[in-house]
């Protein structure tokens, strides 16, 4: 006969068990799933079976798996390399939305995108009010077509650039430098690199507010490391370590683009337009100077380094004090340190977010007070614009009437 005590430590040794068994089976479970989407997304086509799972365990957290017939199309707004994009009207709470169909190869069950799939899954993974938001995925009436459903931006960034009538204000380029910065600090603390950051993707309200879009490129950097590939980032925004054929690449060649965003923002003007990878590198080279063994000693060992010319004597030191002679000693600074050649130097998002040139005057505008512009994507014209200079705005803090 067991006494009572024994067999309440029985029973509390039994349950302490089952808990254990239990754990480590739902351990395995999410381990299985886990393994099973990075699969996924390594294959490059789907079967619509794939798709179907993908979009399934996915969309969990999501609004719904609906179909179109809940969207209204309004316009189309651009067709890019992997969807067209509409802007389209909710039917059933009259929310504006953009609606991005995802292009197929040839027909569904010839395959679906990894580009598409690794938007979906970076979308979802990593959310912060400056990352377009990902409302829900849909398909077309004969079950065939994807459409992702975003939140709606009036603008573009290249658009506005092209099209504004004047530069930026110090004051604005800094709002919009900050919540950059954000969301790419919030992309790289979860191990995401966008690998595609340009104007064109950072999308922009009429309430000065800029979201990053287009995660198609989108890795993560989880263990084990993936296989890297080095034909990612619009060649005037790529690094030089990816120009230059790096076996390995990191968080940093987003911190490059970023830079090129910068110098962007202030001049309205790409800061490297190469034509071609080498062409690219040697406009890189030329303003900023040609690396060293000291600032840069792992550079003479890539690839490609000695297909590069070494630019003249005169072009030796970095040309970014005489081009951008409006800017600040912290501005210089902050533009210098995201354009470093050695990426193992180059600042990072979180670094940026603290440097002295956002607290120095002027300081950054409360984007509510940012300037209203004609949308492209709203099919509205271009027109005249008014807006405070920096000063005013200093002096009256208020928004415009
Ligand atoms: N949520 C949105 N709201 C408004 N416009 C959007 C939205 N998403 C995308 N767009 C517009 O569509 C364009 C293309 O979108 P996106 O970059 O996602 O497509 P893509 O096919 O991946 O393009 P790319 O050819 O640049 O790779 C953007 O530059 C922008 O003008």
């Amino acid at each position: 006969m067991t006494s009572k005590w024994e067999r309440i430590k029985d029973n509390d040794g039994f349950a302490a068990e089952d808990v254990r068994r239990e754990q480590e089976w739902r351990k395995r479970r999410k381990l299985e799933k886990q393994k099973k989407q990075a699969e996924l997304l390594h294959k490059e086509s789907y079967s619509s079976f794939d798709v179907r799972s993908f979009i399934l365990n996915q969309s969990g957290q999501l609004h719904s798996c609906d179909s179109i017939d809940s969207y209204e199309v309004l316009n189309k707004i651009e067709e890019g390399s992997y969807g067209i994009v509409y802007r389209a009207r909710d039917k059933r709470n009259k929310n504006i939305i953009a609606l991005k169909k995802v292009k197929l190869e040839k027909d569904y069950v010839e395959g679906f995108p990894i580009t598409s799939l690794r938007e979906i899954q970076s979308l979802k993974l990593v959310q912060h009010d400056n990352i377009v938001k990902l409302l829900d995925v849909v398909t077309g009436r004969s079950g065939k077509d994807v459409y992702l459903v975003m939140e709606f931006m009036e603008h573009d960034l290249a658009t506005l650039l092209k099209d504004m009538p004047e530069d930026f204000l110090q004051s604005e380029v800094k709002t919009l430098m900050l919540q950059l910065l954000a969301a790419v600090a919030t992309l790289h603390h979860h191990w995401f690199v966008h690998r595609d950051l340009k104007p064109s993707n950072l999308l922009m309200n009429n309430t000065g507010e800029i979201k990053i879009a287009d995660f198609g490129l989108a890795r993560s950097l989880g263990e084990p490391k993936p296989q890297l590939t080095r034909l990612v980032v619009t060649l005037w925004y790529r690094a030089p370590e990816l120009l230059l054929g790096a076996p390995s690449y990191g968080k940093e060649i987003d911190m490059w683009s970023v830079g090129c965003i910068f110098a962007e923002l202030l001049t309205r003007s790409p800061l490297f337009n190469g034509r071609s990878e080498l062409d690219q590198l040697s406009k890189i080279f030329n303003f900023l100077g040609y690396p060293t063994h000291e600032s840069w000693p792992q550079f003479f060992l890539l690839p490609h380094a000695s297909q590069v010319k070494q630019p003249s004597v005169k072009s030796q030191h970095s040309q970014l004090r005489s081009a951008f002679p409006f800017l600040t000693a912290a501005g210089h600074d902050l533009l210098s340190r995201l354009l470093t050649l050695n990426p193992a130097h180059r600042i990072t998002a979180e670094e940026a977010l603290q440097h002295p040139y956002f607290t120095e005057a002027p300081r950054p505008k409360d984007p509510r007070f940012f300037p209203t512009f004609p949308s492209k994507a709203k099919g509205e014209h271009r027109k005249e614009w008014n807006r405070r200079s920096d000063e005013e705005y200093t002096h009256t803090q208020r928004p415009p009437n």
